[in-house]
């Protein structure tokens, strides 16, 4: 009988104990955006039968199409993180600019605020491909008891204090970290528990594939373009496997398990590239570097950029160390 494994309750209590959370407030945090998870889950499983696929019909402040997966994930994650009353401020790539959250018995009494995206890999929505959630929690710099201000969103990555994401693929995951390494949960949709199925995972010191969206070739920097041949040439351990799902979470998550990279530069279509600094590129940087991985704009450490502006775009290089450091030497 092998070892039944740890749920994800279980190991937020021994966490919170072993790492002395100051509160468990962060478990509570952590608690919530699961339950939410689940039941975005239950929707996205059922996608097809109800009437949630397909466009919303609005563009949100990022210019995109909404689609109707997204409307509902989105509003879901901000209700549940309201009436829980655990966070201070909330920010999401499908609302203009952040919610500030007034707690029932005390005006803006908590410490945490919450980015999130809260539905990754929109265009495979209607394909039946695997999309995600991601999210990234700082502590605020207001002083608690006072309404949050743009400051306590527009921190570097290096202060964030959690970050996870959530696929919704063959099975339902949620990776998370604290700043103690990083631990992956699979839901059991028979009872609706996650159980830790990946524990203290590292990312693979290299790999062979790179996941890029070739497609733009034409528009992107030269030093992209030598790369992506480097990774065609036949030679050594070469050529590389091309793998791109088109879900930024998906896409990190296999080459977290498998070894590669993950690249977004930016193009003569996109001058700072696609991804969202605030949350997809600073949350998924803090978990690549917690597991052993590297994530930078090309240039600069992604955790390091002080972010100007809620949705900033920056390029995105995130993977295998020594595969980012060797797609570095190319951009130079
Ligand atoms: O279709 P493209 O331009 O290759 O972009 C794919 C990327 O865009 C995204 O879908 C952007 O995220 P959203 O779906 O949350 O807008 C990433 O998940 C994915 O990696
Ligand atoms: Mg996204
Ligand atoms: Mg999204």
């Amino acid at each position: 009988m092998t070892q039944p494994h740890q749920t994800l309750g279980e190991f937020i209590i021994e966490h919170q104990r072993a790492f002395k959370y100051s509160t468990g407030e962060l478990s509570r945090l952590i608690n919530s955006i699961r339950l939410a998870a689940k039941v975005v889950n239950h929707e996205v499983n059922k996608a097809g039968l109800v009437d949630i696929l397909g466009q919303h019909g609005e563009t949100n402040i990022q210019g995109e199409d909404q689609q109707k997966l997204d409307v509902y994930a989105n509003k879901l994650f901000i209700e549940t993180l309201i009436n829980r009353e655990i966070v201070c401020g909330i920010a999401s790539e499908e609302e203009d600019s952040f919610i500030t959250v007034q707690g029932h018995n005390k005006a803006h009494d908590n410490k945490y605020v919450v980015l999130m995206d809260p539905l990754d890999g929109s265009s495979n929505i209607d394909v039946n491909v695997s999309v995600g959630t991601i999210f990234s929690v700082y502590r605020r710099i207001t002083p608690i008891g006072q309404p949050v201000e743009m400051k306590d969103f527009l921190q570097p990555g290096n202060q964030q204090v959690a970050a996870g994401y959530i696929i919704y693929g063959t099975s339902t995951m949620l990776v998370y970290t604290t700043g103690h390494g990083v631990n992956g949960f699979t839901l059991n949709p028979a009872i609706g528990t996650y159980y830790l199925s990946n524990p203290n995972l590292k990312f693979p010191e290299t790999g062979q594939i790179y996941s890029i969206n070739e497609g733009n070739y034409v528009h992107f920097p030269q030093g992209v373009k030598d790369y992506i041949k480097y990774c065609q040439e036949e030679k050594d351990n070469r050529p590389y496997t091309s793998r791109y799902i088109g879900s930024l979470v998906s896409d990190i998550h296999r080459n977290m398990i498998k070894g590669g990279i993950y690249i977004y530069p930016k193009s003569s279509k996109v001058a700072n590239g696609k991804l969202r600094l605030l949350y997809e590129c600073n949350p998924m940087a803090f978990i690549v570097e917690q597991a052993g991985g590297k994530a930078s704009d090309g240039y600069r450490r992604i955790l390091d950029i002080q972010p100007t502006e809620l949705h900033q775009r920056v390029p995105f290089f995130c993977g295998s160390k020594t595969m980012v450091e060797k797609a570095e030497e190319f951009m130079k």
